[in-house]
């Protein structure tokens, strides 16, 4: 369970861009978050990641206040969330090969050992072939590496995904193919999602529940 309550956050002091928002994912549940450009929903899909200390209003994971943010949040609720970006390439180190961009959760939380295993399962739910794998981010296609993005995200099993605008780059069956990846993690974890987007018939069609942005002040 993931409770936003009274969220204020911004990037500059007293002039916040979220005002007051709440907003609860109960565990399991898909909640599919509209609203228009520039209005906060990235900036409040941060913070629900924990991503971005809000200024004021608490965030509960289970029941648990979050008191310390990005780094310094404690592991188990670090990892107990999965975030993918609409911008791939902003998001993935470009020296890397697709296969330690996945990686890169694993061995930053010291479970190296379970890189071969993680990456023969989700290489193929997100649709990466072997050869796509050994290549680095510049020698592939910006589907390619959201799939791989996604891949990275559901490396650590998170309870919590927050997919932010995550097919708005890429084409119609690429984006089904990448929800249709979120959807069977789903139904085989029970994870919970939050999905950001502009695409009003996508999010109906993928989340139990849509709700606006105005609707949450
Ligand atoms: N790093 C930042 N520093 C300063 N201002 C920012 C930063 N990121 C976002 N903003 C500003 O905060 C406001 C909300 O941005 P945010 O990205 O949360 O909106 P959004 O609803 O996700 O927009 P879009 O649908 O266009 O992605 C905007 O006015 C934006 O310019």
């Amino acid at each position: 369970m993931l409770e936003l309550r009274s969220i204020t956050a911004g990037y500059t002091r007293n002039a916040p861009v979220v005002r007051d928002v709440s907003l609860t994912l109960a565990p399991g549940a898909s909640v599919g978050l509209l609203g228009p450009s520039g209005c906060g929903k990235s900036t409040l899909a941060r913070v629900a990641a924990l991503l971005h200390r809000p200024e004021a209003g608490s965030v509960l994971l289970d029941g648990e206040p979050v008191r310390r943010w990005r780094h310094s949040a404690p592991r188990d609720q670090r990892t107990a969330f999965g975030v993918v970006f609409q911008q791939a390439r902003l998001s993935a180190d470009p020296r890397l090969p697709l296969t330690d961009l996945i990686a890169e959760p694993l061995r930053a939380t010291g479970r190296a050992r379970e890189i071969p295993g993680r990456i023969a399962e989700l290489a193929p739910a997100v649709g990466l072939t072997p050869d796509l794998l050994t290549r680095r981010p510049h020698e592939v296609s910006d589907g390619q590496l959201q799939r791989a993005c996604l891949a990275r995200a559901l490396v650590l099993r998170p309870r919590v995904l927050v997919c932010d605008e995550m097919t708005a780059m890429l084409d119609a069956s690429t984006a089904a193919a990448l929800v249709a990846a979120v959807e069977d993690y789903r139904a085989a974890t029970g994870a919970a999602l939050l999905a950001v987007g502009h695409d009003r018939t996508l999010l109906r069609r993928w989340c139990d529940r849509t709700v606006h942005w105005d609707e949450l002040t």
